[in-house]
């Protein structure tokens, strides 16, 4: 395989705060997850406490914990290769070709969820998982840093088409971070598409699932608030893998390189801070009323139902615009040829998808209480990342769609909550 020289972008527009922000947030986002961990541990469960609740080293690294996670990704990585469900095109690349993708994420999620639960029946220990929560925080970090390495490496020999056109701006810490190979293969096996979905996701309800075992284990039954926790969140991980090939049109499959924020948001973030309202139960169990899992019950189904329905109609309108389900909605032409809805879920606000995720995100939250910030964690930093998410978009789109975008913003003034952003 040849070096390849490439030449970097010229004025390629850098985000997340250029270099400094690629400096900073490998270091700042992996402490943060395992303080926030550490801090699930305390009684107080304070997420602004002082001393901070520093871990000690020991508690920091197990072989068993090196072990589980070598297995845990060897699986994930034999059950993507299966030659289950069906196989489907990507958008057109740049040098107008397409990648294949197996379409067999569920398949994944079923047969990991029959394993497990023949594991458990034959006496293995899943409640072990929290106490063993911290050292394998350390393990999926130091997975992601490797795998980060190892992909920004390669990128050099990858011809130039196959780079991101964002990830390429000669800063090598720049470029580390953000990405620079598109679609980065070992044969046909696509490792941001595997990352995006299984190891990660996954992992996370198999986390949540064994802090439902813990409590079980410490106090004989599982709690209302946790049965909440754990059947909102798996329904979430579910749905995204009964739609799997819908992730084959998001921006961070389209648009963005493979790199270490991805690496280590796939790998360490969403496993280890998405599920910390089950950790949190685990030491401060909340009683619920019948009424509040109700509303809670309700607020989860109608973000899930605008979530859900949003993202459907986009997905079904770029597949066929003249599917009859759709075909009845308001478009607005662009230059590039393609048309863009102003009715509809589209024509509610600029991001319907956005607005029935954090619904969600709250529904996550509220069984833990409100005496607490931590289990709110990610319902904050969930906002944070959409909003800088939907600016993004909003630039990309102005960008690729002129005139036409603005028309849609004047036919659409709100971008995510109605008459408030
Ligand atoms: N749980 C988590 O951590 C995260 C969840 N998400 C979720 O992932 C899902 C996907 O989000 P994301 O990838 O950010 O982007 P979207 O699914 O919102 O897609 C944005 C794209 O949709 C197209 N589009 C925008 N407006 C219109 C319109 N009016 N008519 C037709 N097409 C339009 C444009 O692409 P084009 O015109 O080129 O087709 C635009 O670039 C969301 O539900 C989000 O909530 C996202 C990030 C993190
Ligand atoms: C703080 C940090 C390192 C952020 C990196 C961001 C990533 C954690 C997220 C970027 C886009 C994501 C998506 C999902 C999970 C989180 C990341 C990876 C997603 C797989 C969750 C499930 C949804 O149904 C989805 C498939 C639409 C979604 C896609 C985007």
């Amino acid at each position: 395989m040849k070096l390849n020289k490439h030449k970097p972008a010229q004025h390629t527009e850098m985000e997340f705060g250029g270099a400094l922000g690629a400096a900073c947030i490998p270091v700042f986002l992996p402490l943060t997850v395992l303080y926030l961990l550490s801090v699930c541990r305390t009684p107080g469960g304070a997420l602004l406490q002082w001393p901070p609740p520093l871990p000690h080293s020991t508690f920091l690294w197990d072989p068993v914990a090196a072990a589980i996670m070598v297995g845990w990704i060897s699986l994930q990585s034999a059950l993507y290769l299966l030659p289950m469900g069906k196989v489907s095109e990507g958008l057109v690349l740049r040098d107008g070709s397409k990648l294949k993708y197996p379409i067999n994420g569920f398949h994944a999620l079923c047969m990991t969820a029959v394993l497990l639960a023949v594991c458990v029946c034959l006496g293995m220990p899943l409640g072990y998982l929290f106490d063993l929560v911290l050292p394998l925080a350390v393990c999926a970090i130091g997975v992601s840093y490797l795998l980060a390495l190892y992909l920004y490496i390669r990128s050099f020999w990858a011809p130039a088409h196959q780079l991101a056109l964002g990830g390429n701006t000669g800063n090598p810490l720049y470029d580390f971070f953000i990405g620079r190979e598109l679609n980065p293969r070992i044969g046909s096996f696509d490792l941001k598409f595997f990352c995006e979905l299984r190891p990660g996701l996954i992992g996370w309800v198999v986390l949540n699932a064994a802090m439902l075992m813990k409590e079980v284990e410490l106090r004989g039954s599982s709690s209302l608030a946790m049965l909440l926790v754990n059947g909102f969140q798996l329904l979430y991980v579910t749905d995204a893998l009964w739609n799997e090939e819908a992730v084959l049109t998001t921006m961070d499959i389209v648009h963005d390189g493979f790199g270490f924020m991805l690496a280590f948001g796939d790998l360490a973030w969403v496993p280890f801070t998405y599920g910390l309202q089950a950790m949190f139960l685990v030491i401060h169990p909340q009683t619920l009323s019948p009424l509040s899992a109700l509303g809670i019950i309700l607020l989860n189904g109608v973000g899930y139902s605008i979530f859900r329905k949003s993202n459907s109609q986009k997905n079904q309108f770029r597949r066929d615009p003249a599917h009859k389900s759709i075909a009845h909605l308001e478009t607005i032409a662009t230059a590039t040829g393609k048309r863009l809805l102003v009715s509809g879920w589209w024509g509610f606000v600029r991001h319907p998808n956005y607005l029935g995720d954090i619904l969600m995100a709250l529904a996550w939250s509220l069984p833990c209480g409100v005496s607490h910030l931590l289990p709110y964690f990610y319902v904050v930093y969930f906002s944070i990342l959409l909003v800088h998410r939907e600016a993004r978009d909003e630039r990309q789109c102005r960008a690729k769609y002129g005139l036409a975008w603005d028309t849609y913003c004047r036919r659409v003034p709100y971008r995510i909550i109605p008459y408030i952003y």
